[in-house]
């Protein structure tokens, strides 16, 4: 299976389980793979055989902007299922990168994968 990929995508959003966390936005990062058998859009050269990276995007920021999670857990869990949802895809891969969460790490956050490639 081949594989559709969005990297260092950036989305400002309310997450944290402290007071302070809930009066703020902070920036997360998403990293996305997605399987995906791209060879009828190469044989056809048509968007509309493969899976628009772009659309992908657009929801994924719409999800997360309006979003008001404690847990960087119920975020990653929901856009995965949403992913899978609407996108039919059926195996992905997902980094979320709350960064600056830890102020000795540079990069905290959780890594899922769900489905079968
Ligand atoms: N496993 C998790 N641990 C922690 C989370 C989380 O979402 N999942 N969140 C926090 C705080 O919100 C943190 O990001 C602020 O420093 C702490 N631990």
């Amino acid at each position: 299976m081949d594989i559709i990929f969005l990297g260092g995508l950036e989305i400002d959003t309310v997450i944290g389980i402290y007071d302070w966390e809930r009066r703020v936005k902070q920036t997360i990062v998403l990293d996305i793979e997605m399987a995906f058998d791209i060879s009828k859009a190469a044989e056809t050269d048509d968007i509309a055989h493969t899976l628009d990276y772009k659309a992908v995007s657009d929801r994924v920021v719409e999800f997360v902007e309006q979003s008001e999670f404690f847990l960087v857990e119920t975020l990653i869990e929901r856009v995965a299922t949403i992913l899978r949802q609407e996108f039919d895809i059926p195996w992905l891969r997902i980094v979320l990168n709350k960064r600056g969460a830890i102020s000795r790490a540079k990069d905290v956050g959780i890594i899922i994968e769900r489905g079968e490639k």
